[in-house]
């Protein structure tokens, strides 16, 4: 069994490196940490990033879960050659340009490219946020993926995760630790991120980046509105290049008798309490890359 300490940062690629950085700092609210071959590095909390932007094509490039440390990653790696999984050892440049000590990476049943970290850099500086949007920290990584059964199959087979809640076989959400769900995979018919989510200190907050969001026209996908499984308050909205954030506030802690849900998908608050208009945030597509060599 494979031990996820935490999410560790999604990686996507984009063909206009400034107005996805300008994007993630002046209307996110995230820091900009460095610019390096490349690299965009933006950070919410103390990870050195949890947002990095690849120059190149538009698209989800990894996202990145952390591990304890050498040993557990190897032990990943053994576990998921044992069960089939193709992986790779990324080499020490690309470490570098992560900032983590070493990974392996691996791609999900459905061709989500996901890597495992360990040594991921903590800047221990205040983040030096864009613009005060309340973000406390990087909540979660949510994936789409054509069977959600199956990735529940796979995800809960290998990894120390449990169901959530399901919707339905439309969304499943699942946690490694107390947060009712680290990562989610919803239905889509590619592989892509669906959403990368922060949460933000206050009811307040959510409600002030709305207003926000509206005023600098940006395009509102979802909310607000609650969600009824983890009871979060949300607002999802679009930024360049087909990447969709999620602000929340008030997501729950389950305990270990939490017995998962089925929500019914075809209820009008299935996914918003509040019954706003519900529109599928748009996923960013998955780039499909050779695994690193
Ligand atoms: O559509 C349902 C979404 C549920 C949640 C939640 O319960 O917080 C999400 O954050 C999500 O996956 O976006
Ligand atoms: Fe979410």
């Amino acid at each position: 069994m494979i031990t996820l300490h935490d999410i560790a940062y999604v990686r996507s690629g984009t063909a206009d490196a400034k107005a996805a950085a300008a994007f993630a700092v002046d209307v996110v609210g995230m820091e900009l940490v460095a610019q390096e071959d490349g690299v965009t590095y933006l950070r919410a909390d103390k990870r050195h990033h949890c947002l990095a932007f690849e120059e190149g094509e538009a698209g989800v490039l990894a996202s990145a879960f952390s591990l304890k440390g050498p040993d557990e990653l190897e032990a990943a790696e053994k576990e998921l050659q044992a069960a089939g999984v193709e992986v790779a050892r990324g080499t020490p440049k690309q470490a570098r340009s992560r900032r983590v000590e070493d990974f392996i990476a691996f791609d999900d049943p459905f061709g989500n490219r996901v890597e495992l970290v360990h040594g991921q850099v903590q800047l221990a500086r205040p983040v030096h946020f864009g613009r005060p949007a309340g973000i406390t920290e990087f909540g979660h990584i949510c994936f789409d993926a054509p069977d959600v059964k199956e990735a529940y199959a796979f995800w809960s087979a290998h990894f120390n995760i449990k169901v959530s809640d399901w919707i339905g076989d439309w969304a499943c959400l699942m946690r490694f630790d107390p947060v009712h769900h680290k990562l989610a995979v919803f239905r889509g018919s590619e592989p892509g991120l669906c959403h990368i989510n922060f949460q933000v200190d206050s009811l307040d907050d959510v409600m002030r980046n709305w207003r926000f969001l509206q005023a600098k026209g940006v395009e509102i996908e979802m909310g607000p509105g609650r969600h009824p499984q983890s009871t979060a308050i949300f607002v999802y909205f679009k930024g360049p290049e087909g990447l969709t954030y999620e602000y929340s506030y008030g997501v729950r802690n389950l305990g270990d008798d939490w017995v998962p849900r089925v929500f019914d998908p075809t209820e009008p608050d299935a996914i918003d309490m509040w019954h706003g208009p519900i529109q599928r945030t748009q996923t960013q597509p998955q780039l499909r890359r050779p695994l690193p060599a």
